[in-house]
C-alpha cells in the first residue's frame, strides 16, 4: 500500500519505518528541510534503540522516502497519516494549528478516496475538524481516522512492531477495513485492533496518559508517606504490584515524570475538561504531585550543606527524561539544575545521549562531561537524575574517593540502601 506520514518528528519517523518494514511504500513529508536532508542522506535524526537498521533497510529497498512537498509526498497515497506536533497552547489546551495547517492544505491535493489518519495525540473533536477543514476544499471523498499512538521513546520500535492494542476511531465501514489490512502483520500475536468511534478513540489516548502519569503520582505520594514513616516504597511497590488488579508495571517511585507526553497531555485533559465545565479533581491534583515531586531532593540537599550550596559542585548523572532516549523535554535534570545554579551551585553533568541537546539550553552554565566518572571527580555530591543502565553498577570504591562528601541523591532508586550505606556513602533516595 502507498502510504504517505506527515511530520517526521518521533512519531512520524517511527510510523513510517514501522510500516515500511511491512511491505508498504511509504513517503514521509516535513517542513523541517535540514532534517529531511538528513533523513534522504541516511542519517536517523533521533536517538531511538533498534530503528536505525529498520531505516536503513527501507531506504535501501526504496521503500522508505522523504520529502518537504506535501504534493509530492502524498501523490497516490491510499492513506496520510498526520503525525505532526500537538504542543500545548498558552492556556495549556493542545494547540491545533499544525494538524489543522495541513488539514487545510489536503484538500485541494486529495486525487482519489483516502483515509487521512490522526496519529498525533488531539482533543475529543478533532476527527471532526480536520475533516471539516479538509471538506472545504476537497473534491473527492475521504475518511478521517483517529488513531492514537501508544509507542514509548527508548521502546517504540518494540511497542510499534508489537502493540499492545491498536485503537482506531471510525465509523466508516471503508476506512475500517483499509485500516484492518494495514495493521494486520502487527496483531498477528493476538493483539487485538479495537475499533470505536472517533471521539472515544481519541479521549482513550489521554485517559492512558493520564490514568499512567496517576499511578506513577500516587506512588510518589505514597513514597512521602513512606519517608514520614519509616517504610520503603519498594516493599509497598512489591506488595501490591503482585496483585493483577494493580500491576506491576509503572509503580516506580521517583523525581516525577517527564517527556513530551505525560505533562502535556494531562494538562491538555485537564483544560477538556475545563470547557465542559468539569472539575476533573485528581488530574489538577496529579500536575501538582508532580511539580513538587521533580525538585523533591533540593530540600534534603539543602540541609545535608547545612543552606550553603554556594560554590558547591553538584555532579548529575543522567539529563534525558528517561533512559535509552536523547529528549530531554520535561525532563525533571533540568529542572534540578536550574534550581542548584540559582543556589550558587556549580555543576557537572554526563548523560549518554541527551548532552547535546541540554548544551542547546544550558549552553556553558554547566560543566558537560565526557563520562560518568568525570562527573563526580571533585565533586561535593552525586545528584542521579535518570536511570541509564550504566548507571546502575558503578565503581562505588572509585566514587568513594571522588565524591568529597559521599553523599549521593538518587532520583531513581538504583541502588540498594543497605548495601550503599555499608559502603559508607551518605545515602539519599525516593521513599526508603
Ligand atoms: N513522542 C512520543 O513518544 C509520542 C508518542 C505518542 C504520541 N505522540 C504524539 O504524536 C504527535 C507528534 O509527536 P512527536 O513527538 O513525533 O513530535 P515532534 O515534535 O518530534 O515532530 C513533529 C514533526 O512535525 C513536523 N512538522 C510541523 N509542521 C509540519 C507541517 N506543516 N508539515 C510537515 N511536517 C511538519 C516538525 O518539523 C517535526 O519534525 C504529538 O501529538 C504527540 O503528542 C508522541
Ligand atoms: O514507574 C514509572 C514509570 C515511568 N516514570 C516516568 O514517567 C515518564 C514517562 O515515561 P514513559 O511512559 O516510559 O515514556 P514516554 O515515552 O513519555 O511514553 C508515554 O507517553 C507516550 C506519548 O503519549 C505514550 O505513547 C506512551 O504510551 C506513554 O508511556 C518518565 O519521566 C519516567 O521516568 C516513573 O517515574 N515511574
Amino acid at each position: 500500500m502507498k502510504i504517505a506520514v506527515i511530520g517526521t518528528g518521533y512519531v512520524g519517523l517511527v510510523t513510517g519505518t514501522c510500516f515500511a518494514e511491512t511491505g508498504n511504500n511509504v513517503t514521509c513529508v516535513d517542513i523541517d528541510v535540514k532534517k529531511v536532508e538528513k533523513l534522504q542522506s541516511g542519517v536517523v535524526t533521533i536517538y531511538e534503540p533498534g530503528l536505525e537498521v529498520l531505516f536503513e533497510r527501507n531506504i535501501a529497498q526504496g521503500r522508505l522516502k522523504f520529502t518537504t512537498s506535501l504534493e509530492d509526498g502524498i501523490k497516490d497515497a491510499k492513506i496520510i497519516f498526520l503525525a505532526l506536533p500537538t504542543p500545548p497552547g498558552e492556556d495549556g489546551s493542545a494547540d491545533l494549528k499544525y494538524v489543522l495547517g495541513v488539514a487545510d492544505d489536503l484538500g485541494p491535493l486529495l486525487k482519489d478516496y483516502t483515509v487521512i489518519v490522526d496519529k498525533s495525540t488531539v482533543p475529543v473533536g478533532t476527527a471532526e475538524k480536520v475533516h471539516a477543514r479538509i471538506a472545504a476544499r476537497a473534491k473527492v471523498d475521504f475518511d478521517v481516522v483517529s488513531n492514537p499512538e501508544f509507542l514509548r521513546e527508548g521502546v517504540a520500535v518494540e511497542d510499534f512492531m508489537k502493540p499492545d492494542r491498536v485503537v482506531i476511531g471510525t465509523q466508516s465501514e471503508k476506512a475500517r477495513r483499509v485500516m484492518e489490512t494495514l495493521y494486520a502483520p502487527f496483531v498477528r500475536q493476538g493483539n487485538p485492533i479495537i475499533f470505536m468511534d472517533e471521539r472515544s478513540a481519541e479521549l482513550t489516548k489521554y485517559a492512558a496518559n493520564a490514568f499512567l502519569a496517576t499511578k506513577i503520582t500516587f506512588m510518589n505520594e505514597i513514597a512521602n508517606m513512606c519517608e514520614r514513616l519509616g517504610a520503603d516504597v519498594d516493599m509497598i511497590r512489591k506488595g501490591i504490584g503482585t496483585d493483577d488488579r494493580i500491576g506491576k508495571r509503572f509503580l516506580f517511585a521517583g523525581i516525577g515524570y517527564g517527556g513530551s507526553c505525560f505533562p502535556k497531555d494531562v494538562q491538555a485533559l485537564a483544560k477538556s475538561a475545563e470547557e465542559v465545565n468539569y472539575d476533573f479533581q485528581i488530574l489538577k491534583s496529579v500536575m501538582n504531585v508532580n511539580q513538587l515531586q521533580k525538585t523533591t531532593l533540593i530540600p534534603r540537599m539543602k540541609e545535608f550543606f547545612k543552606n550553603d550550596l554556594k560554590g558547591k559542585t553538584i555532579a548529575v548523572w543522567g539529563l534525558a527524561f528517561k533512559p535509552n532516549t536523547d529528549d530531554i523535554r520535561e525532563a525533571p535534570a533540568l529542572e534540578n539544575i536550574q534550581t542548584l545554579l540559582a543556589l550558587g551551585a556549580k555543576v557537572k553533568a554526563y548523560d549518554p545521549e541527551a548532552m547535546e541537546n541540554v548544551k542547546g539550553i544550558l549552553g556553558n552554565t554547566i560543566e558537560f562531561c565526557t563520562d560518568q566518572y568525570e562527573a563526580t571527580e571533585g565533586a561535593d555530591a552525586l545528584l542521579i537524575a535518570t536511570e541509564w543502565p550504566v548507571f546502575r553498577t558503578p565503581d562505588f570504591d572509585k566514587l568513594a574517593v571522588q565524591i568529597k562528601s559521599k553523599a549521593i541523591f538518587d532520583g531513581r532508586n538504583l541502588y540498594d540502601v543497605k548495601t550503599i550505606r555499608d559502603l559508607g556513602f551518605v545515602y539519599f533516595s525516593i521513599g526508603r
